[in-house]
């Protein structure tokens, strides 16, 4: 099954704040466009992705991410987290009101496009999300063909979106499952093997 995805992100100079200090602070910004780059890279080479939409606080300080062959609009006037997804959602809506749309985090630096394939698979075509390795967040959220995103994305995502009757995804999705929110984290995808756009930062 084909899905659309939406990422949303923030200016990269003010995501990631859990993360300062993992680099040098003049390197930050860097560091969370290498973490989405390596996130859409792993997303484009995927068979079953169709459209990535980046729903962008500032479009402008994300727009090297293009070369990956991802779509980059304005976030809405609400500039929520989840106010982004559903703008995305929409827009991708509006050009094919029956497909499978996607709310992916952008800080999946490991992501493997098997994984990925995986989750589209196991969901088949049921509102399903992938929690993150600590089980509270969310790395995933996908829609029924048609059916409402309905995304509550934040802290203790993971219940909510159980709560809201989306189906948790049991297979492994190791890369899949691990966001970087924290220097405990970046050292966790080191480990697992991140894509070379955050490589390079550590040479
Ligand atoms: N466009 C947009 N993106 C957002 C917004 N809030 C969060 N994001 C993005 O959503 C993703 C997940 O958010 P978090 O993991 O909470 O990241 P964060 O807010 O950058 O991180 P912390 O500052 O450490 O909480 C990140 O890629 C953020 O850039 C928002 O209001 N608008
Ligand atoms: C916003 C979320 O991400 P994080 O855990 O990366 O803050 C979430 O898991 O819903």
């Amino acid at each position: 099954m084909d899905v659309d995805l939406v990422v949303p992100m923030k200016h990269p100079r003010d995501g990631k704040s859990r993360l300062r200090g993992a680099v040098e602070a003049d390197r930050h910004p860097g560091l969370v466009l290498a973490l989405a780059a390596d996130t859409l890279a792993a997303v484009t080479s995927g068979a079953h992705v169709r459209r990535v939409l980046l729903v962008a606080a500032d479009p402008d300080s994300v727009a090297e991410l293009a070369q990956l062959g991802v779509e980059i609009v304005r976030e809405p006037a609400e500039k929520t987290l989840n106010a982004a997804f559903r703008h995305g959602a929409e827009l991708l809506r509006r050009d094919d009101p029956g497909s499978v749309v996607g709310a992916l985090q952008a800080d999946l630096p490991a992501l493997r496009a098997g994984d990925l394939a995986d989750a589209l698979a196991e969901a088949a075509g049921q509102r399903a999300f992938v929690a993150d390795r600590q089980g509270t967040g969310t790395t995933l959220l996908l829609s029924a063909p048609g059916a409402p995103l309905d995304p509550h994305f934040g802290p203790g995502s993971a219940r909510k979106h159980t709560g809201s009757g989306a189906v948790p995804l049991k297979n492994p999705l190791p890369s899949l499952r691990s966001d970087v929110d924290t220097p405990e984290d970046l050292a966790h995808v080191r480990a697992l093997g991140v894509g070379k756009h955050t490589a390079e930062l550590f040479i």
